[in-house]
């Protein structure tokens, strides 16, 4: 059991296909205790139902866009557990027109939107987390994309997104590393969720990386969970400021 009696806070569980779930589900096999959020009413009743598999988890909501619903956040976890040991962000918003075309016909509204929910809310939720985390120390993960590296066709606003979360996460290691809190970036192959279907192109890219990758296949969310599973344990105690690929090896490949 990696995560014996860990408490973990999950934010972007939409539905069984997100990435947030395999992760929600690894950390429940290893025996950690979870809250998830979820963005408004609308999701509240998905995720209702989806949280039925892990024993009854905190259910919280919260839109990252609204800066009061963060601390709010906090202080229902403070109130429910007292202390946090991890974190996982799996949120992130680019509006579609801003998914395909030209980059250089991005919007500022575009651009601002996508490094606000995608990217910022990183140093928001663990400014508000380092509080309940820094006595016994805690662990902190978020997920990227190779268009956070390298320039990936139609990924765009988003790749640029992803590249200030990247950074974000290691200027967030190293500033919070004093507290013994590790952050760092799972950077998974592309998978079919729900956002996935957003940008132009993405079954073609799925198809063209199965066919590419060393391993020959495409990654699931449950094989993100159990990386990310190491990385809120123990095991990744000396780890702080790294991205791991989850992509079956695509990332070596030009
Ligand atoms: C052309 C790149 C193909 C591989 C993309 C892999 C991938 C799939 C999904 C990812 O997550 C999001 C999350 C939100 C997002 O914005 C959206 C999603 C749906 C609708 C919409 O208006 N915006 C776009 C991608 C992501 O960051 C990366």
């Amino acid at each position: 059991m990696l995560l014996k009696d860990k408490k973990i806070l999950i934010l972007g569980l939409a539905n069984h296909r997100s990435i947030a779930y395999g992760i929600a589900k690894a950390c429940h096999q290893q025996g950690a205790k979870l809250a998830l959020t979820y963005l408004n009413e609308r999701f509240e009743k998905s995720v209702k139902k989806l949280a039925a598999d892990f024993d009854e988890p905190l259910l919280l909501p919260c839109d990252v866009t609204k800066d009061d619903q963060i601390p709010t956040l906090f202080d229902r976890i403070r109130e429910e557990w007292g202390t946090l040991d991890g974190l996982v962000h799996s949120i992130a918003f680019a509006n579609q027109e801003d998914l395909k075309g030209a980059f250089h016909d991005t919007s500022r509204d575009g651009f601002l939107l996508a490094q606000d929910i995608s990217a910022y809310s990183l140093t928001a939720l663990s400014k508000y987390a380092k509080p309940l985390m820094e006595e016994n120390g805690g662990s902190i993960i978020c997920m990227s994309y190779l268009g956070g590296e390298r320039v990936v066709h139609n990924y765009n606003v988003m790749g640029v997104a992803k590249a200030s979360l990247e950074m974000s996460a290691r200027y967030l290691a190293s500033s919070l590393g004093e507290f013994g809190i590790r952050v760092n970036v799972v950077s998974p192959g592309p998978i079919k969720t729900l956002a996935a279907s957003g940008i132009a192109g993405f079954r073609g890219i799925l198809e063209e990386v199965r066919q590419r990758t060393p391993l020959q296949r495409n990654v699931t969310q449950e094989e993100v969970g159990d990386v990310s599973a190491f990385l809120l344990s123990d095991f990744s105690r000396a780890v702080t400021g790294e991205t791991i690929h989850v992509d079956c090896g695509s990332h070596i490949l030009g």
